[in-house]
């Protein structure tokens, strides 16, 4: 079974506007607010798809009471651990022109919540995939993702990591199965660009000497990606155009359509590349993660071409 962590789950408050001003009051055309968190939108796609997931993470306040209902009502399972505080509500505005995100810190958690969970990964039977998505909440100590990694990898599961977080160099040398990043983050972890093919090849192989095993790299509007599992590198181009309405949830519903076709059928890489491009697609033409209407159509026009290997 995947399991899911969100340590920092949020409410995201989705809203469009006219163009913003400095100093100016704008009313919005309207508001959504929806019960998200990377590692909840990774639960969220697989439920779409089919498939059951058991989502963890911390969960505070009215928030986080808020969050953990709505996920139980999409049919999740969902195992919380409760802390103090207030689940943090995010705040997307899209003013037609630009979209705009405003990311609160999060409720604090304790050494405590964190041995709960713990206990959560040491007790579950079924655990055979982590996927660790999104970031930390405050007061989290720095060894938080290690020793998570490490309850999970303990009992035989592979771990998945998605993190906006600089920790992510330091968990390398822990052979993540795979790590997600977008084209910022992959510059801002390895330090070099991902522009070109011949740059992509180089930060893949800083990646993997690091001790990733796999790596999918997204690069957001460009509309492409590409996967390296080390020996080979692929690359998926889509080619449609979108409406994009949000982007926010884009890549975790990617990486959970990826996972889909990929984990269990490691060289089905081509048909994991256009599932996964085509469900980001889609998902970007929605507020949350929206429907998945246009997936099957949108995959059969994405484009996948192995890299020469140099
Ligand atoms: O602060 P983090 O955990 O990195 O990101 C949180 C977040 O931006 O990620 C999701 C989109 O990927 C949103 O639903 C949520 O608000």
């Amino acid at each position: 079974m995947f399991y899911t962590l969100t340590a920092n789950p949020a409410v995201d408050m989705t809203v469009s506007s006219s163009p913003l001003e400095p100093d100016e009051n704008v009313r919005t055309g309207s508001a959504s607010y929806t019960a998200n968190g990377k590692g909840l939108d990774v639960s969220f796609a697989f439920k779409k798809m089919g498939v059951d997931t058991v989502a963890l993470g911390f969960f505070a306040g009215f928030t986080g009471k808020f969050i953990v209902e709505e996920v139980m009502n999409l049919g999740c399972l969902c195992r919380p651990v409760w802390t103090d505080g207030i689940t943090r509500i995010n705040t997307y505005v899209n003013d037609g022109q630009h979209e705009y995100g405003i990311l609160n810190p999060g409720a604090p958690i304790t050494p405590q919540h964190q041995e709960e969970l713990y206990n959560i990964l040491d007790t579950a039977g079924d655990l055979e995939c982590l996927i660790v998505s999104g970031s930390v909440p405050p007061k989290a100590t720095p060894d938080f993702l290690a020793q998570v990694m490490e309850h999970a990898q303990a009992r035989g599961a592979d771990v998945v990591l998605d993190l906006s977080s600089d920790k992510l160099k330091e968990l390398a040398h822990k052979k993540p199965l795979l790590i997600k990043p977008n084209h910022h983050e992959m510059k801002a972890i390895f330090g070099v660009p991902v522009d070109t093919d011949d740059e992509v090849r180089v930060a893949m192989k800083m990646a993997h000497d690091a001790g990733v095993q796999n790596v999918l790299l997204t690069r957001g509007s460009r509309g492409d990606a590409y996967f390296s599992n080390g020996e080979d590198i692929w690359y998926a181009k889509r080619e449609f155009n979108i409406k994009l309405v949000s982007s926010v949830c884009a890549g975790d519903c990617t990486l959970a359509a990826f996972l889909h076709k990929w984990y269990r059928d490691r060289d089905n890489v081509e048909e994991a590349m256009k599932l996964a491009m085509a469900t980001g697609a889609n998902v970007a033409e929605s507020v949350g993660i929206g429907d998945f209407g246009h997936v099957d159509e949108y995959s059969k026009r994405v484009a996948v071409r192995k890299l020469d290997r140099q």
